[in-house]
């Protein structure tokens, strides 16, 4: 915890994962600096799940290392910094939760146990499903609604935990082009306020004008990476790594 002062939100040295008796992650390097917007790409089964889930250590390394804000996951606690976008809707529990209770759930790591929901806390759970376009939804039941909504719901989720870094696991899947439009336009507002994005995506869409850096997974490792100094620089490098073999 001492080295979590200067140190960068991620950084995996050497990550290795095996799965079924099989490397899906073989050997990634991969350092992701504050403010950086970093998209990872590649094909499916490439590896790009298993690379984001073990950078926050919900996937053990089977080989290597991987620090959060220079900690090792195990020994990270100030998990109010990072936001995570999973692929899905975690659908455990059997009791329904309102769209406004998952995305509220997003304010936990800041809460103390004793302490009710401050105005503080129902002004962020506001600000992110205007967002994200839930405003309306907002009584709904999250299992209720379509896939695209649920992955909106998700990402709302981690707006309102106010976060210094996100992980987003195919935000913009399922999701319709206004909407990845909306997030595009969300996005440009946590890289002016200095945050950290790190998303898996297969194709950018809307959000191409705003990545920073890029890198392509195949079979576990990273076979491209391209950076660029500022986001107006020229985009048709970043276009065409996610799709040459
Ligand atoms: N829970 C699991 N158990 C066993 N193997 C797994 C598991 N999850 C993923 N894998 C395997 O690991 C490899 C990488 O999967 P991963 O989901 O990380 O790829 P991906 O690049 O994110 O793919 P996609 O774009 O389809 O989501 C695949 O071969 C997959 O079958």
């Amino acid at each position: 915890m001492t080295a979590e002062g200067g140190a960068p939100p991620f950084e995996m040295t050497g990550g290795r994962v095996r799965r079924d008796g099989r490397e899906v992650l073989s050997g990634v390097d991969l350092r992701v600096a504050a403010g950086d917007l970093l998209a990872v790409m590649g094909p499916n089964g490439a590896g790009k799940s298993t690379l984001v889930k073990a950078m926050l250590g919900l996937v053990p390394l089977s080989g290597g290392g991987t620090a959060i804000y220079g900690a090792a996951p195990s020994r990270f606690r100030d998990w109010k910094r990072i936001g995570y976008v999973p692929q899905r809707l975690p659908m455990g529990g059997g009791v329904p939760s309102t769209v406004r209770e998952v995305v509220a759930s997003g304010r936990v790591a800041r809460q103390s146990r004793w302490r009710p929901a401050s105005a503080a806390d129902r002004a962020a759970v506001d600000r992110a499903l205007e967002a994200v376009g839930l405003t309306d939804l907002a009584r709904e039941s999250a299992h209720l609604l379509s896939g695209g909504q649920q992955q909106r719901v998700l990402i709302a989720r981690a707006l309102a935990g106010e976060p210094d870094a996100f992980v987003m696991d195919e935000p913009t899947a399922g999701v319709d082009a206004a909407n990845q439009a909306a997030l595009a336009a969300t996005l440009r507002e946590l890289a002016a306020a200095g945050r950290t994005v790190v998303l898996v995506a297969h194709e950018l869409g809307p959000l191409e004008p705003l990545i920073t850096r890029t890198v392509v997974l195949e079979h576990g490792r990273i076979v491209r990476e391209q950076a660029r100094a500022d986001a107006a620089a020229p985009l048709a490098p970043l276009t065409a790594l996610g799709r040459t073999a």
